[in-house]
């Protein structure tokens, strides 16, 4: 049996998001956010389901973090619900939401978790969406204005920061495509938007440095790999394209201070020009400390005319599928790391997502997702090569300790290596909780 040992000081963590396990919705002075608009407008989320208890964590996060303790990660990424903090966006705030994140932060201290803080994974407040959301830029900096309560409630006890959530689903997913929150699909709405987030994350950054808050600070744009179906030029730009409005677009101004050109010109060309103001780009290219980059799967790419706004689409090539039908590439996590890391250099990397949807249930007290097993493994050798071929990774952290809200999936999608009883509440070990138990223990990887 050959092994693959990871650096001494390499983390491995999980992660979750506060919509998705908090529930609670309507407890502990939390006001609305735009999740709770849309799963409850009628045939936004699969089956009707929506946030209102999820996991319940907001009442068994003791629960969770024994969870992680006896898993043995030395991270959890998690992220603080904005409408918890300011139930109207900006003005009030809400100490029994601070109250909350307190009493869970010093949970995982005690327990020897570093906590890491996502500070916005999708849950805006309504009431600044019902003023146009981050298509006004006062949400920028209402973004701003939360953040820093956030650095100084938490300096000290929270070390490692993470501005925005995959801006990336932020902006085209939710306004171009439309199947997230708040689900418009225009792509001149989802361009300025996306400049909108670049900006509150670059003026959230330079907040952080004014205030000398201790720690480190970056973003987590989510990525994926396009191999072009042949080496036309066609394919090939199709596949530059199909990755440029994911990747690119959200890491170009931030380690260039300018957007990719090509992608410019191709939005424009769309009716969707990108409009900046003075000054923006310099807040923008704020240094960070670190990326997170999420990522869970790759594709094979072709031009197609009538491939949607970027003339692409995906080629089966029969790899296999997860339970959501996306492709199993582990080679493509290895391909875009080594290309983020070629482009934009020794920035150190956190793996902050990568995780598969299996849902396997629960049989004699356990699930047996070897499937899981099978893609975690793949996906942490794909770290281990990429490693080896000096991308600059830092630690990993999986998707997700627990099953939860899938969002326009809601809860028949599952994630995570702890399988949850949406109806019970009970929480159950997959054989995947003890298989990542073990890598992390050894902090090496049977191959
Ligand atoms: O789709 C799985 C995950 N992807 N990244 C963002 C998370 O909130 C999702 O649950």
């Amino acid at each position: 049996m050959a092994y693959i040992q990871f650096p001494e000081d390499f983390k491995w963590g999980v992660a979750t998001a506060a919509y998705q396990i908090e529930g609670a919705v309507r407890q502990g002075g939390r006001g609305p956010s735009i999740w709770d608009t849309f799963s409850h407008t009628p045939g936004k989320v699969l089956n009707g389901d929506n946030g209102d208890v999820a996991c319940d964590s907001y009442h068994r996060y003791e629960e969770d973090i024994a969870l992680m303790k006896e898993l043995g990660v030395n991270v959890y990424r998690f992220s603080v619900s904005w409408p918890r903090i300011f139930p109207e966006g900006t003005g009030k705030v809400n100490k029994e939401g601070l109250a909350f994140y307190h009493r869970m932060v010093d949970k995982l201290l005690e327990n020897g978790i570093e906590p890491m803080c996502t500070l916005y994974h999708w849950d805006l407040p309504q009431v600044l969406q019902d003023k146009g959301g981050w298509d006004n830029r006062e949400t920028v900096e209402a973004f701003v204005a939360y953040s820093e309560l956030i650095f100084k409630e938490f300096s000290g006890k929270i070390k490692s920061w993470l501005t925005i959530n995959e801006p990336w689903c932020v902006s085209f997913l939710s306004n171009f495509i439309g199947a997230h929150a708040p689900g418009n699909q225009d792509l001149a709405l989802a361009v300025n938007i996306s400049h909108h987030l670049l900006l509150a994350h670059g003026k959230a950054v330079a907040r952080f440095r004014d205030l000398d808050i201790p720690g480190k600070i970056g973003f987590a744009p989510n990525v994926t790999w396009l191999e072009p179906y042949s080496r036309d030029q066609e394919d090939v730009e199709a596949c530059r394209r199909g990755m440029g409005w994911m990747v690119d677009w959200f890491l170009d101004p931030i380690f260039t201070g300018t957007y990719p050109a090509f992608m410019v010109d191709w939005f424009a060309a769309n009716q969707a020009p990108l409009q900046i103001k003075d000054g923006d780009m310099e807040w923008i290219k704020q240094p960070v400390d670190f990326i997170g980059i999420n990522y869970y799967e790759s594709n094979v790419g072709r031009h197609n005319p009538q491939g949607g706004m970027l003339e692409v689409e995906s080629v089966d090539m029969g790899y296999k599928k997860t339970d959501i039908g996306w492709f199993i590439n582990a080679e493509g996590f290895y391909n875009v790391l080594t290309f983020i890391a070629d482009k934009y250099g020794e920035i150190p990397i956190y793996i902050t997502e990568n995780g598969i949807c299996i849902n396997d249930g629960v049989e004699d007290g356990t699930v047996n997702d070897q499937r899981r097993i099978d893609y975690l493994k793949g996906h942490i050798a794909a770290v281990a090569r990429s490693l080896k071929s000096g991308v600059n990774i830092k630690g990993y952290i999986t998707w997700s300790l627990l099953d939860n809200f899938e969002w326009a999936e809601g809860y028949s999608k599952r994630f995570g290596i702890v399988h949850v009883n949406y109806r019970t509440l009970e929480r159950t070990k997959k054989e995947s909780f003890f298989w990542y138990q073990k890598v992390i223990g050894n902090s090496w990887l049977e191959v």
